[in-house]
């Protein structure tokens, strides 16, 4: 039986070919059950060639949810009453200790853009990322929005390895309906400034917020043509107090045909499963569409929120490194040891120079 167009561009990305931006589309549009499947089972096979059976675990602590800033689409905007929480370093040291201790290969320290820190100078979020460095020597990713260069500086000479600053798309008008007075250059630049000293990148985008299938094809070329080393799609989730709705035709594999295409053509890029979508059951669907890196493990009873889901399987324990093991074990998988995620972070960061 002649080839199908999706056979030969399955076949294409399996042989390490770059795919134009019309096959990106077509395989975002697929929606028939056979042709999911092939697309799934293709990016499940390029991870495995690239990373093999290994997943890479991430904690994440939210150690501020203060903002000065009103995005569309997110719970901690500034004009949103909702309970508030600055954890201090000792507190962030803490967790930290729990998180290693259960077996995270890193620790994403996020917040929002907290005028407390914004005003006061970073001290006291550099103190926490200088001691969990030294008291740990655990990778560290900082996600703290935008912030000026010379701080970008002396998180890297303090040895944090990753920057994470997610654009949430690259169609400027769409971004401003999201991230409201918010610069669009000065967003992008700041992430290429600190991919440019030498720090690893994080991008990233959401979907369901309006966008339309040529926009996610041109944030994974965008994302390809920058080199970030993690790349990722979170799909929105409504939240109380936010102005924006969930959009009307709501593709429930969008998020999934996205982490897959995304595995075709930023083939050894890291790729996250968050688990601050849908929780612990969104799990498996995200490793089967190609991901390799488990984000949002957060301890529970530390009065820590998720960002799209600020409760969700938090204190039940489901966000545990034990259930998303059980979990990888039932697929086949393992997670990374900390020597493996180390080897593949210096790695990538050699190639970087
Ligand atoms: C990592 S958190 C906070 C870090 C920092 N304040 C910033 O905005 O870059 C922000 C990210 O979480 C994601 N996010 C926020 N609200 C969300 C929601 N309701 N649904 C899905 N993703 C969301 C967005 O991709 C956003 O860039
Ligand atoms: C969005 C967050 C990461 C920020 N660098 C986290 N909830 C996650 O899903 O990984
Ligand atoms: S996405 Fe980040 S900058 Fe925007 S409101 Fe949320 S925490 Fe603040």
């Amino acid at each position: 039986m002649m080839d199908s167009n999706l056979d030969k561009i399955i076949y294409k990305a399996l042989e390490g070919a770059e795919l134009e931006k019309e096959e990106i589309v077509e395989l975002l549009l697929l929606d028939k059950e056979d042709d999911l499947n092939k697309l799934f089972g293709a990016a499940r096979r390029i991870r495995s060639r690239e990373f093999g059976n290994k997943i890479f675990l991430y904690g994440f602590v939210y150690f501020s949810n203060y903002c000065r800033n009103g995005c569309s689409f997110c719970y901690s905007r500034k004009s949103n009453e909702i309970e508030r929480y600055r954890k201090n370093t000792e507190d962030i040291m803490d967790i930290a200790v729990k998180l290693k201790e259960a077996g995270v290969n890193l620790i994403d320290l996020t917040m929002g853009e907290d005028p407390y820190y914004h005003s006061s100078g970073f001290e006291d979020v550099l103190e926490a990322v200088v001691r969990t460095k030294k008291e740990m020597d655990i990778p560290l990713m900082i996600s703290p929005g935008v912030v000026e260069y010379d701080l970008i500086d002396r998180f890297k000479s303090s040895g944090v390895e990753w920057y994470a600053l997610y654009q949430e798309t690259h169609n400027r008008r769409l971004f401003k309906d999201l991230r409201k007075n918010q610069n669009y250059d000065k967003r992008m630049d700041t992430k290429l400034y600190a991919k440019n000293i030498g720090m690893l990148l994080e991008e990233g985008i959401m979907v369901g917020v309006g966008e339309k299938i040529e926009d996610i094809a041109d944030s994974i070329l965008e994302m390809k043509s920058m080199k970030a080393d993690q790349v990722r799609v979170m799909t929105f989730v409504p939240q109380e107090g936010i102005p924006l709705q969930a959009s009307a035709e709501n593709d429930e594999y969008l998020e999934l045909k996205t982490i897959a295409v995304l595995r075709l053509v930023c083939q050894k890029s890291l790729i996250p499963a968050s688990l601050d979508i849908e929780g612990i059951d969104g799990l498996k669907p995200r490793i089967d569409s190609g991901a390799n890196v488990i984000t949002s493990i957060i301890p529970p009873s530390e009065g820590l929120h998720g960002v799209a889901q600020s409760c969700k399987d938090i204190d039940d324990g489901n966000r545990s490194v034990v259930t998303v093991e059980k979990i990888l074990d039932s697929m086949g998988l393992k997670a990374a040891t900390n020597m493996e995620y180390k080897e593949h972070i210096d790695q990538r960061m050699v190639q970087h120079v």
